[in-house]
């Protein structure tokens, strides 16, 4: 895989507070990244304002609210969501077919192709099967995971968050054009954190990850736009 074919699987967690830091972020890494995630503490800090950061800097947007409520409700999210330009935006698949299905017919039906691609989070990649049977769910993880991603595809989502852990189960279950998106990805050099089921970047787009979420990794080393580069040698280097 080439540099620029890397570069672009990669989207950066802008797990930040205030537009000050999106400027130095997307300041450094333009070029080096190929999309901008904007989050929940990002956004409840600044709302609007950051998606528009990002996007006068140039960038593109993953609008990370991971919605989860009644149809109507999350259905009209994403609708505003839509309108704010991003190229991606998510809610939780375990708020059911009903909800996810309301949703994508409403942006389909106002915007056309001319929409962000939706996502469908599955299991979150800091939860373990110990986290699901205290909620009451006694499945295996990657069981629940290939069971949410074909409720989504099924309910006209696009693709999936997921871990890379998933990925082979996701492809095999939904097919290649079903878009997968995962974090829980750690280079080399990079510490775990309170990430449980990761796996190294180059591996994760062997697997069939369309796109890596990066946040810490990128964000504390001592030089992110160099930390940047070198997670893009290890995809190009170690994908074919
Ligand atoms: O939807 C996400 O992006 C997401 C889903 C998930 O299951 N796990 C997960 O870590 N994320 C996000 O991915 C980013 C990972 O950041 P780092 O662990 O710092 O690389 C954070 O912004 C999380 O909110």
């Amino acid at each position: 895989m080439n540099s620029d074919e890397a570069r672009k699987k990669i989207i950066f967690a802008l797990d930040v507070n205030g537009v000050a830091e999106i400027d130095r972020y997307a300041a450094l890494l333009s070029g080096k990244v190929g999309m901008f995630k904007v989050g929940k503490e990002l956004f409840t800090a600044c709302g609007r304002e950051a998606v528009q950061t990002v996007l006068r800097h140039g960038g593109e947007v993953f609008l990370d609210l991971k919605y989860h409520d009644i149809p109507n409700t999350v259905a009209k999210a994403m609708v505003e969501a839509s309108r704010m330009g991003v190229r991606l935006a998510n809610l939780h698949a375990l708020g059911g077919a009903e909800m996810m299905e309301t949703a994508a017919n409403a942006v389909r039906s106002e915007f056309g192709d001319d929409r962000p691609r939706l996502l469908a989070v599955t299991i979150l990649t800091s939860s373990t099967a110990e986290t699901l049977r205290r909620v009451g769910i006694e499945h295996p993880v990657d069981q629940m995971v290939v069971r949410l991603a074909r409720l989504a595809q099924e309910s006209g989502m696009d693709g999936v968050v997921a871990s890379p852990l998933e990925i082979g189960l996701i492809r095999e279950a939904c097919g290649p054009d079903f878009l997968i998106v995962t974090p829980g990805v750690r280079p080399s050099f990079a510490a775990v954190d309170d990430q449980k089921r990761i796996m190294a970047p180059a591996e994760a787009v062997t697997a069939g990850a369309d796109y890596l979420v990066i946040g810490r990794p990128i964000a504390k080393a001592s030089d992110p736009a160099a930390a940047a580069d070198l997670i893009v040698e290890e995809i190009a280097g170690g994908c074919p």
